[in-house]
């Protein structure tokens, strides 16, 4: 561990887009009432996407500027976007709670894997290209979005062999079932 955040469990959701990981991230966070670090964003809101709770939809000159004050733990640029954590939203919510959850790719979680070390429980979730396609279209996600996942499928992906627990998920409700069995493994009994 770094030492700059002892007191505290991290659940970092990490994986493929389009494979279900903020869906299973905030259920499971509701039922087990861990707090959600909201990331900070330049790209624009997504239809019923909501600033201060998906993210913090914020303009580049503020994101910039707050990155020069040195007020995020870490930052990444994506297809012209950026996107981070501020390290006073991980305090505060370490504060609220003795367990936190973010989402973020893998840039994110091997940053936080290294401030936290064996307190970041990194938790990869993926499904195949194909059936992210099939999901995705089936819902009539814009051919754009489904584009972006594409491209960072393979970069993704490869991470897993990182992560301190792998899940496919096929069928919603089982995959919630074995990750909220791994992430109880990792807590004191009295926390769930
Ligand atoms: N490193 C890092 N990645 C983030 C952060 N916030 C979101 N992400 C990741 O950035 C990627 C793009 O996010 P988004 O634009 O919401 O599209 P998504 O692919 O539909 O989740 C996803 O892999 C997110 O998990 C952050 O603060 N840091
Ligand atoms: N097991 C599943 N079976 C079918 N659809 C799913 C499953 N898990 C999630 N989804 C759907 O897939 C889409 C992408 O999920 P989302 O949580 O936004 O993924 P990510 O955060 O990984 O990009 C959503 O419409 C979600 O409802």
């Amino acid at each position: 561990m770094n030492g700059n955040f002892e007191n505290g469990t991290i659940f970092v959701f990490v994986g493929t887009s389009g494979s279900g990981r903020k869906t299973i991230a905030h259920q499971i966070g509701k039922e087990l009432g861990f707090q959600f670090v909201i990331s900070h964003t330049t790209r624009d809101p997504r239809p019923r996407e909501t600033h201060g709770k998906d993210y913090y939809f914020t303009s580049r000159k503020e994101f910039i500027e707050a990155d020069i004050r040195g007020e995020f733990i870490q930052t990444v640029e994506l297809d012209n976007h950026f996107y981070g954590i501020k390290k006073a939203d991980i305090t505060a919510a370490l504060k609220a709670s003795p367990v936190i959850y973010v989402i973020v790719n893998r840039s994110g979680a091997n940053k936080l894997k290294y401030e936290f070390g064996d307190k970041a429980i990194r938790l990869f979730i993926y499904v195949n290209k194909q059936l992210i396609q099939e999901r995705l279209q089936a819902k009539a996600v814009s051919d754009e979005i489904i584009r972006h996942y594409m491209d960072h499928y393979i970069e993704e992906v490869s991470y897993r062999k990182d992560c301190e627990h792998v899940f496919e998920n096929l069928d919603l409700d089982e995959t919630k079932a074995r990750i909220k069995h791994s992430i109880l493994a990792h807590l004191p009994a009295t926390t769930s």
